[in-house]
């Protein structure tokens, strides 16, 4: 049997007869003290040499960079945007509030949040053929493939697509918060059959989103748990998308090239995608009697249960405790309890059977569900709101700029001779 050395990876680097000693100096030092600060945490074992355990040193725990947009402490579960605690920001701010914390570094006064909503009311149309390209596209095409090959499409009619100041890229950044929900909104009216909406510059951003859905505005309590969702969903550190649009614009790529990485980096279901998943999950259980043996054989199965586990929250995600409070509104307000009894049962199991708790998008997925907003868009109206988030990193990834280019390091074959092909087994 193999004994299992634990080890951290900085002190097998330093160890391993695999580099030259300068070589191995350098790593260390990097590893340890290295300009940008990095430290692997990770504990690992040297044998057997297996690619999960070297690969994951460079997923989990390792500070890829410095941001001023958001902190994320999971000890405390505690997340702010600029400074500004998410508890305060759902209770006080509209989600253009927010939208204009991201874009422009700080909370606008009266006269700046007019000025802000104006500009984005007239902004919301998109150009007509950006229209006529979604009603081409297979309809039976996922929401998020349909809205990525759309806003590819846009940033070829934007003039200034290949500009690279920071203050274009907030013009940009504001515009592309404005037209996504016409985007959204109108890919799925399409997919349906239905014509295209006008989006109404007069409303809000949450407001408008309804109106071009479904030609009425939102009820109170729709409307401000819609609000609280966009303002939760709008930021987290570098998450998989986000780290995607800073990578690409880091080649000094455009801002739309970013967004489009980013779109198709949320789409997964380990990612944006599990809010979809969820409630798809949700509507498969049926009912309350079934969840608990539900998951217990789905866990069996070894399969994930989307919308339990964050990859930063070890604790629980202080966001889902938040939207809970929602869900538990709408399901008063519908009498539809079955949803939470399932829900709770749901949590308790993966409790008691993996210490997980339910991360942002399992609220959520069934927030959305309980407004009656059809499935398709969940994963979208999640970048509705992150497009806000992407679009500051961006900004921040452009003023000081430098290429991201992590290193890998080679496990394979060593080096070996082409046979040719008639002597290859
Ligand atoms: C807005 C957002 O993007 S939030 C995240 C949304 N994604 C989901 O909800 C998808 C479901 N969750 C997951 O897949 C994971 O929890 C992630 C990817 C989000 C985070 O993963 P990490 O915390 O890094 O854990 P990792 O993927 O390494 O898994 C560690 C172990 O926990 C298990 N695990 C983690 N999450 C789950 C889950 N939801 N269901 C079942 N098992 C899980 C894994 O199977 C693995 O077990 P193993 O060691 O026996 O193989
Ligand atoms: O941070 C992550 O890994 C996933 C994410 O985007 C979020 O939780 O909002």
């Amino acid at each position: 049997m193999v004994q299992k050395q634990l080890r951290p990876v900085a002190l097998y680097l330093a160890s391993s007869q695999r580099f030259s000693a300068p070589t191995r100096r350098r790593k260390e030092k990097d590893f340890l003290f290295g300009k940008k600060k990095i430290f692997i945490k990770q504990e690992f074992s040297e044998e057997p040499f297996h690619a999960k355990r070297i690969l994951q040193p460079w997923t989990r725990g390792h500070v890829a960079g410095l941001t001023a947009i958001s902190k994320i402490d999971a000890e405390r579960n505690r997340l702010s945007y600029r400074g500004y605690d998410i508890h305060d920001l759902v209770d006080h701010c509209s989600f253009d509030e927010v939208a204009y914390l991201l874009i422009y570094g700080d909370l606008p006064n009266q006269s700046q949040l007019d000025a802000f909503c104006k500009t984005v009311g007239a902004h919301r149309g998109v150009p007509s053929e950006v229209i006529s390209l979604l009603r081409t596209l297979p309809p039976a095409a996922s929401q998020m493939d349909r809205v990525k090959a759309a806003v590819a499409a846009l940033a070829l009619f934007d003039p200034q697509r290949e500009e690279r100041t920071a203050e274009t890229y907030r013009a940009v950044a504001v515009r592309l918060y404005a037209q996504l929900p016409t985007i959204i909104v109108n890919s799925y009216r399409l997919s349906q059959g239905q014509e295209p909406a006008t989006p109404r510059a007069d409303l809000n951003h949450n407001a408008n989103f309804f109106w071009m859905l479904t030609g009425h505005e939102p009820s109170d309590l729709i409307g401000r748990a819609f609000n609280v969702s966009q303002i939760l969903y709008a930021e987290h550190g570098y998450n998989a998308s986000t780290f995607a649009a800073r990578v690409t614009v880091s080649t000094l790529s455009d801002i739309y090239s970013g967004v489009v990485s980013a779109i198709g980096t949320l789409k997964g279901p380990l990612h944006g995608g599990a809010n979809e998943a969820s409630m798809q999950m949700l509507l498969e259980i049926g009912s309350p009697e079934r969840a608990a043996e539900w998951v217990r054989e789905a866990l069996a199965r070894k399969q994930r249960i989307m919308g339990f586990g964050h990859r930063e929250y070890k604790h629980g995600d202080e966001r889902a405790r938040i939207a809970k409070q929602y869900v538990i509104e709408l399901v008063n307000s519908k009498g539809a309890t079955h949803w939470l009894e399932m829900a709770d049962i749901i949590e308790r199991e993966m409790m008691q059977a993996k210490g997980l708790y339910p991360n942002v998008d399992f609220p959520i997925g069934l927030l959305y569900y309980l407004m009656d907003i059809p499935i398709p868009l969940y994963t979208p109206i999640f970048m509705m709101s992150r497009i806000t988030g992407w679009c500051a990193h961006i900004i921040e990834q452009l003023e000081n700029n430098r290429l991201i280019r992590p290193e890998s390091e080679y496990i394979g074959p060593s080096e070996r001779p082409v046979l040719p092909l008639s002597q290859r087994p």
